[in-house]
Formats: C-alpha cells, sequence, structure tokens
C-alpha cells in the first residue's frame, strides 16, 4: 500500500506546511506561515485565534477557496494545490459542504429548492428520499415549502445546514455558523454539527469567535499571527477563554 493512502484513510483533510502570503514584496501580509493540521474523519475541529490571525485564510485554503502560496493541502487523497479552477469548483461542489454566518440561502426558492440546489448545480437529479432525510435531519420535515423569509434566523441555518450535508461531503466547513444567532438557536445549531458528526459520521471544520460553540468541538487549533499556537482535544469554555486571552486581543 502506498503511505498516502494510509495517511487519507484517517484524514478528511490535511495541510502540510501551508503558507499564504498576500500582496508583494514592502507591503507583503503573511496570513498564514507553515501551518500543519490535519483532521481525522469524523471529528468537529473548532478554528480560533484573534482578530487577523489566519483563521478565515485557513478555512478558505483548506477548502480549496483559495490557494496557498506554498504547502500542500490534501482532501482525501486529492491535493488541491495541483487542481485546475474547474476541477476544483467541482470538487468543492462534491465533496465539501458549506455553511456560512450569513446562511446564503436564496430567498426566490423554497427551502426544498435551496437544499437541493447542490446536487441540481451538478447536473444530478434530486431524489425526494434523500431530500427528505436531510431536512429531517435538521428537525424542518414540515417546512420544505417555505421560502427562508418565513423561518427563523436558527431555522434558515439548520436550513444551511441540511444544503451542507445533501452531497454527503467528504467535509462540513462553518465559518462561523452562529455569529448571527442568539444563543439559543446558536446552540440548536451546534447540537446539529455534533450530531452530524456523531451520528452521521460527518467531518466538520469551524471558525468561531465564541468559546462556548468551540467548546463542542472535538478539538479546537488556536491560530496567533498565521502561526499555529496550539491545540486543545475536549475543550470547555474556560479552558478556551483562558488559551484566548493568553493569545492577546480577540
Ligand atoms: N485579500 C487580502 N489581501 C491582503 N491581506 C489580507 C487579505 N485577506 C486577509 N488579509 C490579511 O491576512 C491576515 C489574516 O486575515 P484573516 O481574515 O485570515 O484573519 P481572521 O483570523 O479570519 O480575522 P477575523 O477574526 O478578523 O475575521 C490579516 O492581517 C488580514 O488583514
Amino acid at each position: 500500500m502506498r503511505p498516502a493512502s494510509a495517511v487519507s484513510a484517517d484524514h478528511a483533510i490535511r495541510l502540510d506546511a501551508v503558507s499564504r502570503v498576500y500582496g508583494s514584496a514592502g507591503g507583503a501580509v503573511r496570513a498564514l506561515d507553515a501551518v500543519s493540521v490535519a483532521l481525522r474523519r469524523g471529528t468537529f475541529t473548532a478554528v480560533m485565534g484573534p482578530s487577523g490571525s489566519g483563521k478565515s485564510t485557513f478555512l478558505h485554503c483548506a477548502a480549496g477557496l483559495d490557494r496557498p502560496t506554498s504547502g500542500s493541502v490534501r482532501l482525501g487523497d486529492v491535493e488541491l494545490t495541483r487542481l485546475g479552477e474547474a476541477e476544483l469548483t467541482e470538487l468543492r461542489r462534491e465533496r465539501i459542504g458549506f455553511v456560512f454566518q450569513a446562511y446564503n440561502l436564496l430567498g426566490s426558492l423554497t427551502v426544498a429548492e435551496n437544499v437541493t440546489l447542490p446536487i441540481r448545480l451538478a447536473g444530478r437529479r434530486t431524489d425526494d428520499a434523500s431530500l427528505r432525510r436531510a431536512l429531517t435531519a435538521v428537525g424542518l420535515g414540515e417546512h420544505g415549502e417555505r421560502r427562508p423569509n418565513e423561518l427563523s434566523g436558527g431555522q434558515q441555518q439548520r436550513v444551511a445546514v441540511a444544503r451542507a450535508l445533501i452531497t454527503r461531503p467528504d467535509v462540513v466547513v462553518a465559518d462561523e455558523p452562529t455569529g448571527a444567532l442568539d444563543s439559543r438557536s446558536g446552540r440548536q445549531v451546534l447540537e446539529l454539527l455534533r450530531h452530524v458528526v456523531d451520528d452521521m459520521g460527518q467531518t466538520v471544520l469551524m471558525v468561531t469567535h465564541d468559546p462556548v460553540a468551540a467548546s463542542y468541538a472535538d478539538s479546537v487549533v488556536f491560530l496567533a499571527d498565521g502561526r499555529l499556537a496550539g491545540e486543545l482535544a475536549r475543550p470547555t469554555p474556560e479552558q478556551v477563554a483562558s488559551r484566548m486571552t493568553h493569545l492577546g486581543e480577540w
């Protein structure tokens, strides 16, 4: 067996020595500096760090939305940095589920149409069983015909989670998924992400500013000034807040 396949059996995503430099020469900003992180399949990882520490850049590089200046990003066996734009777009659509702070639902489509959009964009037919499964998993089995603006913020974010799950992606990437929600709705979304990992075997990667949100993860990766600044397994909100305080302003 090739060593690479042994690695990919365990890891959904693996970043090795990833650096991302914006701009050039005197104005260059090193947003990520030789960061190596491996996400095991079926685990929930949170990324935290002070403002400007490189969290979004990390998420974007891990999910193939941005290209590292150097280093390697692997999704399973696939080296993302070697893919062309069209291949990368297809890989994102088929193998990565995205959840954003602002939900990013289309107001003119029903909930069901929003959820099945990634499948239809891939040119495949949607099957009712997958749709029902995805809506039921997020507790919205009865809301398929509603429009997003007829739902609460928490419900809209759960639609976004269903949309992220519909293709059964290798990894669900969530960028501040609770940032726009009150604490109760936020908790429901976090419990849902936990359920997606524990009961559906998904891998979740989440950027957050909130130590309580981070405590739902199996481990927290801390960034500071673009560098890896530690990891914490089985985090409590207090432990996360304490680490953050040591990393500076947040
Ligand atoms: N397109 C860009 N061009 C130039 N610099 C950038 C660009 N995107 C990010 N940066 C810089 O890279 C660094 C890391 O930014 P990034 O957005 O990844 O941090 P962050 O931890 O997500 O911040 P926040 O918590 O404030 O969202 C910052 O210094 C930022 O100003």
